[in-house]
C-alpha cells in the first residue's frame, strides 16, 4: 500500500445521486489497514452504492475517496489494490472453477507458479477440488460464491470489498469463510465486510458503520454499538441495529437480520 501509513479508505462528503434519489449522502469515514470492517444498514441504505464507488465502477456525483493510498478518481491505480465480491459473483458458466480462476489470476498478473499455488490451497481450503474441473453452470449457488470469494483476494489485495460473502453457503463453507476472512484480515489485508447476517459482523468486525438512508448514522466497534441499546439485559448487535435504524425513522428492517 502507498503511502505506507495510509488508511485502507478514507471518504470525504461521498455522495451519489440517481436523478431524485441520493443513494449516498456526505459519506465521510476512516478504516484503518487490516481491519474488517462491518457495513451494515438496511435494504436501499446504500451500502452497495457505496463499494461500487470504492471499488470504481460507478462515480460519486460529489465527495472524494482514497483508498489503499490511491484516489478513486484514478481508477488504474487503484485497482490492483482491490478484490471485489459483488453481489452475484463475476464468473464465466462456460469455464471449470479452476479455468475461471487462472482466468482471474491472468487479468491480474499473477505469476504462473505463485497462482497455481495459491487457487489449489484457496480450493483446497473452501472444498472446491473435486469439483473444480466442472462448468460453473453445474454449481451450486455456494459453489459459485466461494469461486468468487477466492476470485476476489487471490491476487492478495490491499482492500477486498465483500458483499454478503456467506449467502448461499452451508454452515461448515459459511465457517470456513469467517475463518478465511480473519486469516486474512491477520495477514494485514483490509476487509469491508457488507452483510446481513449480524452475527458474522459481531465476530469478526473491529469497527461497524450502520448506514441509513445513505448517511452514516453510527459508527464504533461491536461493543461499543451493542452497549448503545437500551433493551435490557439481551443487548445483541441485532438489538442494537434495529434500534439505531428505528432511531432514524424506519419501523423495523426491510429485511430481517438474519441468524446462521
Ligand atoms: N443504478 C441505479 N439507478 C437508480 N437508483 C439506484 C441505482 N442503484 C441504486 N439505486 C438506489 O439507491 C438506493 C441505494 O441502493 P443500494 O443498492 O446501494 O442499497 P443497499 O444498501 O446495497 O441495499 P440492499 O441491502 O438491498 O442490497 C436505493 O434507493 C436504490 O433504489
Amino acid at each position: 500500500m502507498s503511502p505506507v501509513d495510509a488508511l485502507a479508505i478514507e471518504t470525504d462528503g461521498l455522495t451519489k445521486r440517481y436523478g431524485e434519489t441520493t443513494a449516498v449522502s456526505e459519506l465521510t469515514m476512516d478504516v484503518d489497514r487490516g481491519t474488517v470492517y462491518g457495513f451494515l444498514g438496511p435494504n436501499g441504505a446504500g451500502k452497495t452504492t457505496t463499494m461500487r464507488m470504492l471499488t470504481t465502477l460507478t462515480k460519486p456525483t460529489d465527495g472524494t475517496a482514497r483508498v489503499a493510498g490511491h484516489s478513486i478518481a484514478d481508477r488504474e491505480s487503484v485497482t490492483p489494490h482491490i478484490g471485489y465480491l459483488p453481489e452475484e459473483p463475476p464468473v464465466y458458466d462456460e469455464l471449470s472453477g479452476r479455468e475461471q480462476l487462472e482466468y482471474a489470476a491472468g487479468l491480474r498478473d499473477i505469476p504462473e507458479a505463485d497462482a497455481a499455488e495459491r487457487i489449489e490451497s484457496l480450493l483446497e481450503r473452501f472444498d472446491l477440488l473435486e469439483d473444480a474441473n466442472k462448468r460453473i453452470e453445474d454449481y451450486s449457488k455456494g459453489m459459485r460464491q466461494k469461486v468468487g470469494v477466492i476470485q476476489a483476494v487471490l491476487h492478495e489485495p490491499d482492500v477486498a470489498f465483500l458483499d454478503e460473502p456467506t449467502s448461499g453457503l452451508d454452515p461448515r463453507a459459511a465457517r470456513t469463510m469467517r475463518d478465511t476472512i480473519a486469516d486474512l484480515a491477520d495477514r494485514e489485508m483490509t476487509i469491508f465486510l457488507s452483510t446481513h447476517i449480524l452475527p458474522v459482523v459481531d465476530e469478526l468486525a473491529d469497527e461497524i458503520g450502520v448506514l441509513h438512508d445513505g448517511e452514516l448514522v453510527a459508527e464504533g466497534d461491536p461493543e461499543t454499538l451493542k452497549s448503545r441499546a437500551e433493551t435490557g439485559d439481551a443487548r445483541s448487535l441485532e438489538d442494537a441495529f434495529l434500534e439505531i435504524t428505528r432511531e432514524h425513522g424506519q419501523e423495523g428492517m426491510a429485511a430481517e437480520p438474519s441468524f446462521e
